[in-house]
């Protein structure tokens, strides 16, 4: 029968919109549960490791937001086709993974963190997403024929940098008609217009 699959995280995209992204692609029906700050203190305590999301497959709990969706991805084969090509969307992912984990998300100082933000985006920024449309190239997809959850990490990440800094958008054209392509296939298009409308 039907596995039963939760997703545990805050209401925001973060960390957990490319697992939704890849049960919106995969069709799978799943819990989204989202928690209130109010009741983190209460719930990490119950967490293995104290980070969410976590995603809970009939009762067995997974952590860490990429290896959740490597798992999905996998199941869905979206991961990529060959093991070489796998490293190579792992690469990808982690890639730019990376420059979101340099953001201080939680720094309580609003001038520290203002000035962090300021600098990645305008000094760091830029060479990564020519890096990035370097790799890409002139193919549809970052890795092999077709869609991979490499793209879809684009998607999701871009969107937050984009809301972050918008003239990001006036450089590195190619990257931005990945990111129209992503949100044009149907199951991606139609999760973006239903999910809840957060800043993060
Ligand atoms: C207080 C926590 C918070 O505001 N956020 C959590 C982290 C985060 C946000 C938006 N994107 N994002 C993120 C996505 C992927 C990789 C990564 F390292 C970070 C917002």
């Amino acid at each position: 029968t039907m596995l039963n699959y939760k997703l545990t995280y805050f209401n925001m995209r973060g960390r957990g919109e490319i697992i939704r992204y890849l049960f919106a692609y995969s069709g799978i029906k799943y819990e989204d549960n989202r928690i209130e700050w109010a009741d983190w203190p209460n719930i990490k305590p119950t967490i293995p490791f104290g980070k969410v999301p976590i995603l809970e497959i009939d009762g067995v709990i997974i952590h860490q937001s990429l290896a959740i969706a490597r798992y999905l991805a996998k199941e869905n084969g979206v991961a990529g086709k060959t093991p070489l090509e796998q490293a190579l969307v792992d690469a990808i992912v982690d890639t730019i993974d990376d420059f979101m984990s340099m953001f201080p998300w939680a720094e309580k100082d609003h001038d520290v963190k203002k000035r962090a933000f300021n600098d990645l985006l305008t000094n760091v920024a830029p060479g990564l997403l020519q890096d990035l449309e370097n790799f890409l190239g002139n193919k549809n997809w970052l890795v092999g024929e077709s869609v991979t959850w490499a793209d879809f990490y684009w998607d999701v990440c871009s969107t937050t940098l984009l809301s972050l800094k918008s003239d990001l958008e006036d450089s590195n054209p190619k990257l931005w008609v990945l990111k129209r392509r992503v949100q044009a296939l149907p199951a991606v298009a139609a999760w973006i217009q239903q999910r809840p409308k957060t800043s993060l």
